[in-house]
Formats: structure tokens, sequence, C-alpha cells
């Protein structure tokens, strides 16, 4: 018998275009890579039931172009929208650089005040780093955010990014309880680091 469901959740996934976006959303739903994604027209979306502290979510993904002239769509993109992942590529500086004016946006168009926000440097199997673990960490802190590194092609970090971010969003009060289809779910809350700035998953 299928597990049941505590709630749906609806999940952004944002950054600029190339960071890897799709390529997380892939790893994280059906466990692949293609070194040859094709950039993102519009809006994809995927599904994926998720067990944390033994709550089973549904999570509805949201996956948007990152580039500008594709981005249409924003308004209703974020609307209702319980979490949010915010990718920058730790290759390439300005892909960094420019989380802020992602998180501009998230503050602009999230109908929810107290939106989880997760902000993830994905392509650390690369050798070519430009952005240190410090300086992006020290930024996530700032801005009250969950911080994660992790990569699409190896899968680290990713199924953790997903899990940290739910733990959170059941955590906060008043996030999702009128999305349950029925108030009578026990949230089950095993002990858990505290610390938002970090995850507990381990990092190989
Ligand atoms: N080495 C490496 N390459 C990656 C990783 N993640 C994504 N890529 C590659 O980076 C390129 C861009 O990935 P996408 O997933 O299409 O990036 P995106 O952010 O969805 O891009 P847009 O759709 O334009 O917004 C593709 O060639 C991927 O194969 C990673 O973790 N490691």
């Amino acid at each position: 018998m299928d597990e049941e469901v505590l709630t749906t959740l609806k999940i952004l996934i944002i950054g600029e275009s190339g960071v890897g976006k799709s390529s997380i959303l892939v790893r994280f739903t059906e466990d692949n890579f293609d070194p040859d994604q094709t950039l993102t027209i519009g809006v994809d979306f995927k599904t994926k039931k998720l067990t944390v502290d033994d709550n089973t979510v549904k999570l509805a993904i949201w996956d948007t172009a990152g580039q500008e002239r594709f981005r249409t769509l924003t308004p209703s993109y974020y609307r209702d929208a319980q979490g949010a992942i915010l990718v920058y590529d730790v290759t390439n500086y300005s892909t960094f650089a420019k989380l802020e004016t992602w998180l501009n946006e998230l503050e602009t168009y999230s109908t929810k005040a107290n939106i989880v926000k997760m902000i993830v440097g994905n392509k650390i199997d690369k050798e070519n780093r430009e952005v240190n673990r410090e300086e992006a960490m020290k930024f996530a802190r700032r801005h009250q955010t969950l911080y994660i590194e992790a990569s699409a092609k190896t899968r680290d970090g990713v199924q953790c990014a997903f899990e940290e971010l739910v733990h959170k969003i059941i955590q906060t009060p008043g996030l999702w309880e009128s999305f349950a289809l029925n108030g009578n779910f026990q949230v089950d809350n095993k002990d858990h680091p505290s610390d938002s700035s970090s995850c507990y998953c381990s990092l190989t």
C-alpha cells in the first residue's frame, strides 16, 4: 500500500542559465545525468515522493529557464511555493554574484513570506573552482538560507539538498498545513541539528 502523504509541497529551482538546475532535478527525480542537457524553455515540472523524518511528502518541483528571454511566466511560477532552491555554479563566480538578484526576485514574487530557501553550489566535481565554500556559507548565513555544495554529475549533495529543505519546511509553522488534505497527521520530529547554515548529510 502507498505510504500516506502528509502534504504536497511546491518547490522552485532558480538560478542563472547553465548552472545545472535541470540536471539537479533530473538527478533527484530519475537518478540520471545528461552531459548534454539541453536548456530549459519556459518551465519544466516533475513530481517525486520523499520521506523525511518518517513523514512522506509529495514534491512538485518547478524548474525554470535561467535565460531571461524564456522567462515569461514568472509570477505564476512563484505563487504558493513553500521552498526554493537557488543554484549557482562553483566554477563560475558571476553565477554566485547573481544570487542576490535571484533572492530579490523571490522576495518580489513569492506569496509566502516565510518560504524556505536553500542555496546549492553545483558542479563540485569540476576542478576549476571560482567560489570558495567559506564565502558562500557566509552569504547563505547573511541571507538566512540553508546551504549545500553538490554535483548533479556525481550525485553528491543532491538528495540531501531536497531532504534538508523539506525538513525545514515541515518545521516552519503555517507554511504548509493548509495544503494538507487531512489535519490529523502527526509530524514526526526526530533529533536533528538546528544549524540552519549547513547540511547534516555528509559529502564524500
Ligand atoms: N561537470 C558537471 N556538469 C554539470 C553539472 N550539472 C550540470 N552540468 C552540465 O552543465 C550544463 C548545463 O546544465 P543544465 O542542467 O541544462 O543547466 P540549467 O541551469 O538548467 O540551464 P537553463 O535551462 O539554461 O536555465 C549541461 O551541459 C550539464 O550536463 C555538474 O554537477 N557537474
